[in-house]
């Protein structure tokens, strides 16, 4: 469903994306770890055509985003670190409107539907998102993604700033989405959060994948010295 093919961005002399191969199929949720400045922004931005690559392809759904951006951004839902809503609207509202804008045609019942799932009560959706916590906000991009029946999850860090259990609940959300067959690649700093959601590891470093590996396959405590070890070495 997601698939980067020798996908390069330099800017100027910076290479910040260097031949990076990825798949990522229906069902599985794919967590990219690296340090700042690793490619893990770049990577997104490059699905989501925010960016033209220098050369190779990101691919959705066989779709290559440089080419068709439109066709492609059709399948994909991207929750940023801060998901931007109108405060004065409510929960409600704003599905319906960016939902309006993506061209989904559903019921006001099948919106607040979507809004429940994503874990807010009836009554919290027809409350302005100015007075949301964090992940309330998260949870209004889960809506989207669910009205939209999206093919493809794109989140960079998205539980950044989030408690544990609201990131728990973040967790479990993603994970249901993943059940509903979305391919889902997650950008995060999160290690913990990586080997319990994700069910493939990619740490990158320095615009290229430096290892690759099943989250069932490793130990919290491998990881991170895995991780360590990539990110000092
Ligand atoms: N618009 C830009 N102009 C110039 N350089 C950029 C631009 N965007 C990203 N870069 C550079 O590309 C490289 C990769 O950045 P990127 O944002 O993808 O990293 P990241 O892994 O997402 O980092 P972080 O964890 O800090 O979000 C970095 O060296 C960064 O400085």
């Amino acid at each position: 469903m997601l698939e980067a093919r020798g996908l390069t961005k330099t800017y100027g002399s910076n290479t910040a994306l260097d031949q990076l191969n990825l798949t990522i199929g229906p069902g599985e949720v794919y967590c990219l770890l690296g340090a700042n400045g690793a490619g893990k922004t770049t990577t997104i931005n490059l699905f989501l055509s925010f960016i033209t690559p220098d050369s190779g392809s990101a691919l959705v759904n066989g779709i290559e985003s440089a080419a068709k951006p439109d066709e492609a951004r059709k399948l994909i839902t991207y929750i940023p670190e801060n998901l931007s809503l109108y405060p004065t609207l409510t929960g409600f509202e704003n599905l319906q409107y960016f939902s309006g804008l993506a061209g989904v045609k559903a019921s006001a019942d099948e919106l607040t539907q979507a809004l429940v799932q994503a874990g807010l009560t009836a009554d919290e959706a027809l409350r302005p998102v100015g007075g949301y916590s964090k992940g309330m906000r998260q949870k209004v991009g889960i809506a989207m993604a669910i009205a939209r029946d999206t093919r493809a999850l794109l989140l960079d860090e998205p539980t950044s700033g989030l408690d544990p259990s609201a990131s728990n609940e973040f967790a479990e959300l993603l994970s249901a989405m993943s059940a509903r067959g979305a391919a889902i690649l997650m950008a995060t700093h999160d290690l913990f959060r990586a080997k319990e959601t994700g069910t493939r590891i990619g740490i990158m470093k320095k615009g290229r994948l430096a290892d690759e590996m099943s989250s069932a396959e490793i130990s919290h405590s491998d990881l991170e010295s895995v991780y360590l070890k990539h990110i000092r070495g």
